[in-house]
């Protein structure tokens, strides 16, 4: 039994008792008359595009919304204007995150003009770094359903709530049981900011339809106990289930979302441990690991453009991780992949990595039962010496690439970043934690202790900052660059798999885009204000690597040469700004229909 749908009848139904009588030049919308562009969901409402304030008279009567919005039918730049000036008058971050969001519920297309309008300034506020106190406070804010929240004490009945999701169509889920929350620890259900962050820049940044994305939140319990003591959580209690549980969940989980809408594409994000869910289902389902395989895309993207600008050849990199979790690994298996590409043997490749964890320096012999997915980076050539701090590894190993994925702020101290700075003319440093608290170092750490010559990106936004008569811009190393297009690349070829090859293809894709102006001034990352263009680009890749692995379905896109493929891509891209137009259009259409009809 729906929850949601009992409350969602035809906004010309919900309205239709209040109109008395009917309003000159239009009918009241029958069934054969339902508009295209009204589809509801839980968390886009219907009335979002019927209450628009720049809609019509004409439109407005016809939808029987007349009277019912401040008279005047006024033009986009007058809303952004009237939205704008109400997020500044909002002084805190998380009050300008509630604005959105409820802007978002209220006008979906609304909140879709201006975030593309406005990616660089509102991106920030939708998704990474606000969006992690969102999570941290999130049955503190919590206003309204966005998504779905699957509980484990739902199993064994998972597909007959997934039939509550009102939309008959659902395109693509981001799934998270909240365990690991960007680098803030296990948030529970609080994690639900994640997926609806994610999903609004698949909508933003890659034009997939709102309506066709579905947030997804399943309660595992939670190992927080400040959680499990807080009356005001909204998740179960319950202390997290065990690895076993959490597997035959997903096996029913998946097989469910599947059944209810067999292209689904699914992406997991923020599980604390994400490797056997990707072992498992990548076969399967078109699926794909966000915090392994997107960052390790996005960050080979931009390795490849800092290592160029380095001097240092390829081969001759030596790359120190502090951090050897999902992301850690996903990363620098993704570079191993680059590095052979690029002509080295794999022994070769894996050679110029040393990952260091909570325990100091991975190395076979350290005396730990090592994790699975370290092993692969296990040293071996460490004669039995053990290192246990961050800088015991770096005078060791003098390395030319510093990365962090490690959730611990502030790690890559001054005295790291100088020492960085006197082995190499341009150090690569990466600070890649989320959100800014957590960062590694800041941009401005960065820059000073390097005397400006680092090569940097980080994973939440830095300003731009002056040093020494110079404006230096940070790169913004975070997967937003590569999950949209990667999730809409997957829907247009229809894919069944995400293949290791198409994530390889997303990162790929990003030097290509990069301008000589941003090459000039060290950016290896593509200015986010061009996120749609750059999404567009990681799909044309995406969908080929689909192609040449013969995962595609749509197969009369192998015919197409890339530029029109590209331009087909773009044509498929949701674009707010068209539809009020689209709604006017249509209503002129039926308008001009009924007149035209006989009359009885
Ligand atoms: N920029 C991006 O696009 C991006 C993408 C994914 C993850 N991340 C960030 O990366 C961080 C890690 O994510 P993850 O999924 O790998 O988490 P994880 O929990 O899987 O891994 C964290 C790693 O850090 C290590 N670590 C913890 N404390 C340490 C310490 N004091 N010294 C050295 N190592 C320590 C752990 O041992 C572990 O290896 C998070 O902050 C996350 O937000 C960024
Ligand atoms: O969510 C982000 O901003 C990036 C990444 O997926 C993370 O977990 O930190
Ligand atoms: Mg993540």
């Amino acid at each position: 039994m729906s929850t949601f749908t009992a409350t969602q009848a035809p906004i010309g139904q919900q309205v239709g008792s209040l109109l008395a009588t009917s309003t000159p030049h239009t009918s009241p919308p029958s069934h054969k008359h339902r508009l295209k562009h009204t589809r509801a969901t839980a968390h886009v409402p219907n009335r979002a595009a019927h209450f628009d304030t720049s809609l019509s008279i004409t439109a407005r009567k016809y939808l029987q919304t007349y009277g019912l919005t401040p008279p005047r039918a006024e033009s986009y730049e007058v809303q952004k204007t009237r939205c704008l000036a109400q997020l500044a008058l909002k002084t805190t971050p998380i009050e300008k995150f509630l604005y959105l969001s409820t802007l978002r519920y209220n006008n979906v297309h609304l909140f879709y003009r201006l975030l593309t309008d406005h990616f660089t300034e509102l991106t920030p506020l939708v998704y990474t770094p606000t969006v992690g106190e969102a999570c941290q406070r999130w049955s503190e804010i919590y206003q309204q359903p966005e998504g779905m929240y699957l509980s484990f004490e739902d199993r064994g009945h998972l597909s007959g709530i997934i039939q509550n999701w009102p939309q008959g169509n659902v395109e693509i889920t981001v799934v998270t049981d909240g365990s690991r929350i960007l680098g803030l620890g296990d948030l529970g259900v609080g994690g639900m900011g994640i997926p609806i962050g994610k999903l609004a820049l698949y909508t933003g940044c890659a034009g997939i339809r709102p309506e066709v994305t579905l947030p997804l939140t399943v309660d595992l319990g939670t190992s927080n106990k400040a959680l499990q003591a807080d009356p005001l959580y909204m998740g179960s209690h319950r202390d997290k289930v065990t690895p076993e549980e959490e597997r035959e969940f997903l096996d029913e989980l998946m097989a469910a979302l599947k059944e209810r809408w067999p292209d689904i594409v699914i992406q997991f994000e923020d599980w604390k441990n994400p490797f056997p869910s990707l072992e498992r289902y990548r076969q399967d389902y078109a699926m794909f690991n966000d915090d392994i395989q997107g960052t390790g895309a996005v960050i080979m993207g931009g390795i490849i453009g800092a290592v160029k600008q380095s001097g240092v050849a390829t081969r001759d990199h030596r790359a120190v991780f502090l951090g050897a979790g999902s992301a850690g690994v996903g990363v620098a298996k993704q570079i191993v992949d680059y590095f052979i590409h690029e002509g080295m043997t794999e022994e070769e490749a894996k050679s110029r990595f040393w990952l260091v964890d909570s325990k100091g320096l991975v190395t076979q012999d350290r005396g730990d039962k090592l994790a699975e997915h370290k092993t692969y980076f296990s040293r071996t050539d460490n004669n039995g010496q053990q290192f246990q701090t961050l800088d015991e590894v770096i005078e060791y190993v003098k390395p030319t690439i510093l990365m962090g994925l490690s959730t611990i702020g502030g790690a890559f101290t001054p005295d790291i970043l100088q020492k960085m700075a006197t082995w190499n003319e341009r150090p690569i440093i990466f600070a890649l934690s989320n959100p800014s608290s957590k960062s590694e170092c800041t941009f401005e750490e960065a820059i000073t202790h390097t005397d400006g010559r680092a090569l940097f990106a980080s994973g939440s936004p830095f300003q731009p900052y002056a040093y020494k008569d110079k404006i230096y811009h940070p790169g913004q190393g975070n997967n937003m660059y590569v999950f949209p297009g990667i999730g809409l690349g997957t829907i247009l070829s229809k894919a069944v798999q995400v293949t290791p090859n198409m994530i390889y293809a997303s990162g790929e894709a990003l030097p290509t885009m990069i301008t000589e102006e941003e090459k000039q001034i060290s950016l290896f990352y593509p200015c986010i204000a061009r996120i749609r263009d750059v999404s567009a680009r990681v799909a044309l890749h995406v969908i080929r690597a689909a192609q040449k692995d013969n995962v595609d379905r749509l197969h009369h896109l192998r015919e197409m040469n890339d530029e029109s493929l590209e331009a087909w891509i773009k044509d498929k891209m949701y674009d707010p700004h068209q539809e009020t137009k689209e709604i006017e259009n249509e209503i002129r259409e039926l308008v001009d229909d009924l007149a035209a009809s006989p009359k009885l």
